[in-house]
């Protein structure tokens, strides 16, 4: 797929406990390459919703533009978090690997996915901050585990020192793609979390930040 000048969109959302550096893998991943400045060392917590995108070619031959929707993990914003839920194929499941709780909240963040959307999602589960070894209390083994318990990919990332980011995307990328071409999940054409769009629609530049102003702009 990919001839005719289109391409796949997949809408990708980014969930986990707040601080657990959402933003800046998704930062690292739409901004950084390496050899680029690391992410500053204090972010702000994200208010509801940002939006941000990535246009990429993958190996197997389409290429695919990343609609990637990153949320606030603060309880408060939850109502808002959760009407994102709806329309997405992929979900990266974040949590810290300094942080127990985060980890142990990663089956309720799932639950709340499946229970909204079924079971029409690809999901990631992503061990963030791998670069604080010393403070590590997330086994590689424990969260290898849960995510062959919940039927996903598991990979640890870093932002600060740049490791695995563009792994786990392209990871969850060739997982929609393959759910995709075994018809596990469908091309929609209205707000779904799979479309064709004309390539003159992917933007030239890789990265972009918005702030997005509602659910679904369809
Ligand atoms: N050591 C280390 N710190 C990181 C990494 N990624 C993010 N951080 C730090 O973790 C803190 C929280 O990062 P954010 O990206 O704002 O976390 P978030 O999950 O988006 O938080 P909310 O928006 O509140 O949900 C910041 O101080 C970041 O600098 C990383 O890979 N390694």
């Amino acid at each position: 797929m990919g001839a005719g000048g289109c391409c796949y969109q997949f809408r990708v959302l980014l969930l986990g406990d707040a601080g657990v550096g959402k933003t800046a893998l998704l930062r690292r991943y739409v901004e950084g390459s390496p050899g680029a400045a690391e992410p500053e060392a204090k972010s702000e917590p994200t208010v509801g919703v940002e939006f941000y995108s990535r246009a990429l070619q993958l190996p197997a031959g389409p290429r695919v533009k990343l609609q990637l929707w990153d949320t606030a993990g603060q309880e408060r914003f939850r109502c808002i978090t959760r009407s994102f839920y709806r329309n997405v194929v992929g979900v990266l499941l974040v949590y810290d690997v300094t942080n127990r709780k985060s980890f142990e909240h990663i089956q309720d963040w799932h639950q709340e996915v499946l229970s909204t959307q079924g079971p029409k999602v690809i999901f990631l589960l992503v061990g963030h901050k791998s670069d604080l070894q010393s403070t590590r209390c997330v086994s590689n083994q424990e969260a290898e585990a849960l995510a062959a318990s919940l039927g996903m990919a598991f990979v640890e990332t870093s932002a600060r020192i740049n490791c695995n980011v563009d792994l786990a995307f392209d990871t969850l990328t060739d997982a929609i793609l393959q759910a995709l071409q075994q018809g596990d999940i469908k091309l929609e054409e209205d707000c779904g979390g799979v479309r064709l769009i004309q390539r003159a629609q992917v933007p030239r530049s890789p990265s972009r930040k918005q702030q997005y102003p509602g659910p679904c702009q369809c």
